[in-house]
């Protein structure tokens, strides 16, 4: 089975059917105003409406969520996975679930061995785990930052949850990615994009086919 693409960070509907029509598996929208892919849940709804009934995940990214935006968000958007990406602890990962009812993706900041050990008390709580690089310090935001850690970490690890690679993949570097850290699914969002939080059609379309091809 070939590896699995998330494209995270859409904001517009034409980007959502490039990615859709070049095989993406997940697409993500980002509910974090400082992020330049921030999204309200109306233009998220539009996005996600591109799907239709195409085999495509629908992924909703918060950081450090409340409950009652959590619940602002699914008043208009209907999810398939939440992706929590900032501070949650486990026991914050399992009452999102239980409270909601979806399918919770944690994602993890890795830098150092140390770090993926410390990944392991999601392992099972969380329904998918994602390993992205640590923010840099002074970083505007947890995730997006184009940052790659060093894939080896992850080389013959084992985890009961599926997980996802993260952090500054691109066209160029996707395939070492996959080989070096063994994953079965990849995320990028800063890689298929012309500027920041401005997607490029062309690079969805190459990344895809390097990941897929
Ligand atoms: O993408 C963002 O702006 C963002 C903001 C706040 C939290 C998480 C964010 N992105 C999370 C993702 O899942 C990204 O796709 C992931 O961090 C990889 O980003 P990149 O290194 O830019 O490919």
């Amino acid at each position: 089975m070939s590896c699995k693409v998330k494209i995270c960070g859409l904001k517009n509907r034409e980007d959502a059917r490039t990615a859709i029509e070049a095989g993406a598996d997940y697409l993500g929208c980002v509910f974090f105003p400082p992020s330049p892919r921030h999204v309200e849940p109306q233009n998220a709804a539009e996005v996600f409406d591109m799907i239709g009934d195409a085999d495509v995940l629908r992924v909703g990214l918060f950081v450090d969520p409340s409950d009652d935006q959590l619940m602002e968000v699914l008043n208009h958007v209907r999810l398939d996975i939440i992706q929590l990406h900032g501070h949650e602890t486990p026991s914050r990962v399992e009452e999102v679930r239980l409270n909601f009812g979806l399918p919770v993706m944690k994602a993890l900041p890795i830098e150092t061995a140390q770090d993926v050990e410390a990944a392991r008390a999601y392992d099972k709580v969380a329904d998918r785990l994602l390993f992205d690089a640590k923010p840099p310090k002074g970083a505007t935001r947890p995730g997006g930052n184009a940052i790659a850690f060093d894939w080896n970490l992850l080389t013959d690890t084992s985890w009961d949850s599926p997980w996802m690679l993260a952090g500054g993949l691109n066209v160029e570097n996707v395939k070492d990615a996959i080989a070096q850290s063994g994953c079965k699914a990849v995320d990028v969002s800063s890689g298929v994009e012309a500027e920041k939080g401005v997607k490029s059609p062309e690079l969805i379309e190459k990344f895809i086919a390097a990941v897929k091809g």
